[in-house]
């Protein structure tokens, strides 16, 4: 199932807030592979998603996306990405599928649309103003963009947070299809999610937070970073 390399990151270091949050991160993408952040609070998994997904620069190092170098340009990949952050983001004026036609760019009698909906068991409530959904159905809603987007990397931050064990359950069999047609995924959880054969990346081991040696390499780098 799993092929050649499609998104790499060489020797990764990301600032943010003036604080060296991980630095000398490798990690390999290949096509139906499924990558598992891990670590404490605060060891960089968000920041690394922001990052895969382009919206956080690296300050060092380089991303490669198919054997081109993406660095300063994420355009190249940010087209074959979708990003979902811990925050649902909903129009709450929208309804259900009205919300999911303008996150898709679809028009609202796209049948994906409802395919993607019903995948979630969110049909019932497509005409469903937002505003008047429960949290875990604002999260069904917000997984369901990945269906209705069709992109190869999904990249998750905290997807299950707010799901029942029911919606969980849904949102492993759409991530198990979704590697079987190809798909890759790298997602942060702080509860279980079961994917087959996962590659584990422990953010821990890259955080001058929580690894003294680098904290002493971070601080002799202070003054060229
Ligand atoms: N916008 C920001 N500006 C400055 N610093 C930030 C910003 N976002 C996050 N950070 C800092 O980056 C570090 C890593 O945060 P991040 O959210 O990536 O960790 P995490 O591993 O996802 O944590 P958690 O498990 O709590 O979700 C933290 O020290 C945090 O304070």
């Amino acid at each position: 199932m799993l092929g050649s390399s499609l998104f790499q990151g060489k020797d990764l270091t990301c600032i943010r807030g003036g604080r060296t949050v991980f630095l000398g991160l490798n990690f390999n993408l290949a096509k139906g592979q499924a990558l598992v952040l891990e670590g404490p609070n605060g060891s960089g998994k968000s920041s690394l998603i922001r990052m895969l997904s382009g919206l956080v620069r690296p300050r060092f190092g380089k991303l490669v996306w198919q054997e081109q170098d993406a660095t300063k340009d994420p355009e190249i990949f940010q087209k074959h990405i979708h990003y979902i952050g811990h925050r649902n983001a909903i129009k709450p004026v929208l309804t259900v599928l009205e919300n999911l036609a303008y996150w898709s760019g679809k028009t609202k009698d796209d049948p994906g649309l409802e395919d993607a909906l019903d995948h979630f068991r969110m049909l019932p409530l497509k005409h469903t103003p937002a505003n008047l959904l429960s949290s875990g159905q604002s999260r069904r809603l917000t997984l369901s963009r990945l269906l209705a987007s069709e992109r190869s990397v999904w990249l998750l931050d905290e997807p299950s947070v707010g799901l029942d064990v029911a919606s969980v359950s849904l949102l492993e069999e759409v991530i198990k299809t979704h590697r079987l047609k190809g798909g890759s995924v790298i997602f942060a959880t702080h509860s279980p999610i079961q994917v087959e054969n996962p590659d584990r990346l422990n953010l821990q081991d890259y955080s001058p937070l929580y690894n003294k040696e680098l904290l002493e390499i971070e601080n002799d780098e202070e003054s060229w970073i």
